[in-house]
């Protein structure tokens, strides 16, 4: 049977017993010791780990057995092993929220069975090398999911659909109502802190960086306890956390799977907002419901997980214009820090501003419809003025259409091809087939230079007046 040693840095850390794999040595046996650094192995005299499942913020995790159960049944043993140059204060902080999470679990873990259950948690004294001196070392035993966190999933299979994406809300949000009724905030909602176990039930891990509502504010990003990129203003500020919270890092988690990309990536820095939609499309009711959660006061989000349940079992609806809230300072941070939606913003949630490259495809799509449009009418329509009528109509419809996005895209691609194709037919043979593939293709051009201009100044003087 090979054990794994837990000592921070043991250069051989797996060791080989052929007497454990008899089952009789191995529940008799009193201990064992690492053969390269002497680190005891059996813990508390029953936890053998016997594989590392990986390293985190806090510590080192090891898949386990249990030899005081009859199927040697599998546990994961956390350490606490805090990476870096801890500061005093930073270590006792680190060891708070470890002692914290094994509280935690305690608490709700044997109450949920979606939180893993706690099974122990316990210190071990190790003498060093120097005598008379002594290391310690803390260890968290808990439930083991077999199945694979959702930052595994999507790096296996790529990005989740809308369908799956509504599958773990649907059972992560009632263990964030669970968690938040009982007055805590998990506070690192990320997909690999939601596990889906082999039968397709997710779990929520990882509770090392849990707050109880009531405490007073500490310093969260001295331990590194938010993570970023999916930590919400309020938290990346180190000020007070709320249910909502939680809410805001789910939605990141939401935008994270369906896009397969690094959450910054969807937040468009420039303008200090959440640009998703240019690379996610997804129903306007979760579309709805994921801009209110990643609104940056928190109290224009929604305001618990059963809420978000409601909202998402409901039709969509435009939402109430909230009254303005002073927003939190934001701590100077790399991370996309957005800033408090408008009431304007909220009353309509549907359309995202367009992207510089949804700009020049609107440009391109429109003049090559306009003078397609403008050849056809122009050799079909006798009246110069029913043509031009005919024309401003359903320009001004195509245009409508993409301001409100009921086209965008890849509609446009097949649109034009679409419209092509039917005038192509109807002049089948027509002198003017040879204007209609030559003109339309140039005037999108143009405009398409021309709009590309005007972006360009328009964001050289916001530059210019924004340094000034
Ligand atoms: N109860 C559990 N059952 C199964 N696997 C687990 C369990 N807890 C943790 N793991 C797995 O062990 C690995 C390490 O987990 P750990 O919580 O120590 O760090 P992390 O979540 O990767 O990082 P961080 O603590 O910085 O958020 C992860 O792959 C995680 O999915």
């Amino acid at each position: 049977m090979e054990v794994c040693c837990t000592r921070p840095g043991c250069p051989r850390p797996l060791n080989h017993f052929n007497d454990l794999d008899d089952s009789e040595t191995l529940k008799t046996v009193s201990q064992k010791f690492c053969t390269t650094c002497g680190m005891p192995l059996i813990l508390a005299g029953r936890y053998l780990p016997i594989q590392l499942l990986g390293k985190g913020g806090f510590g080192a995790a090891f898949l386990a057995r249990d030899r005081y159960t009859p199927a040697m049944r599998q546990c994961v043993v956390k350490q606490f092993q805090p990476a870096g140059d801890l500061s005093a204060q930073q270590m006792a902080i680190a060891q708070q929220l470890f002692e914290r999470e094994a509280a935690v679990l305690e608490e709700l873990g044997n109450k949920h069975p979606q939180i893993p259950d706690l099974f122990a948690f316990f210190p071990l004294n190790v003498a060093t090398r120097q005598p008379g001196q002594e290391e310690k070392f803390f260890y968290l035993v808990q439930e083991f999911i077999d199945g694979r966190n959702l930052e595994q999933e999507l790096q296996q299979k790529g990005a989740f659909s809308e369908a799956e994406v509504l599958q773990v809300l649907e059972q992560i949000l009632p263990i964030l109502q669970f968690v938040h009724d009982r007055g805590s905030i998990h506070r690192d909602i990320k997909p690999s802190n939601i596990m889906r176990d082999r039968a397709g039930r997710f779990h929520l891990l990882d509770f090392g960086a849990v707050k109880q509502i009531t405490n007073t504010p500490q310093a969260a990003g001295s331990t590194g306890i938010y993570s970023q990129g999916f930590a919400p203003p309020e938290q990346m500020a180190g000020t007070q956390v709320y249910p909502s919270t939680d809410l805001y890092a789910l939605a990141v988690t939401c935008l994270n799977l369906l896009a397969n990309e690094d959450p910054k990536s969807l937040f468009d820095s420039y303008n200090n907002q959440w640009n998703w939609r240019s690379r996610i499309q997804v129903s306007p009711q979760l579309a709805q419901v994921l801009d209110r959660l990643l609104l940056s006061a928190p109290n224009q989000r929604f305001q618990s997980a059963q809420e978000v349940i409601a909202a998402l079992s409901s039709p969509p609806t435009p939402p109430p214009i909230p009254s303005p809230v002073p927003v939190p300072s934001q701590a100077p941070t790399p991370h996309p820090a957005p800033v408090a939606a408008t009431p304007a913003q909220v009353a309509r949630p549907h359309r995202a501003a367009f992207s510089t490259v949804e700009w020049l495809g609107i440009a391109g799509f429109t003049g090559y419809e306009a003078a397609l449009l403008a050849l056809v009418l122009d050799g079909w329509i006798a009246s110069p003025g029913i043509a031009m009528g005919l024309w401003g109509g359903a320009i001004g419809l195509l245009v409508y259409a993409q301001y409100r996005r009921w086209i965008e895209k890849f509609d446009l691609t097949i649109l034009a091809g679409i419209s092509l194709a039917i005038a192509a037919f109807v002049f089948r043979g027509s002198p003017l087939l040879g204007r209609l593939l030559i003109v339309p293709p140039l005037v999108g051009a143009a405009l398409i230079a021309i709009v590309a201009l005007f972006r360009l100044i328009y964001q050289l003087i916001a530059r210019f007046t924004q340094k000034n």
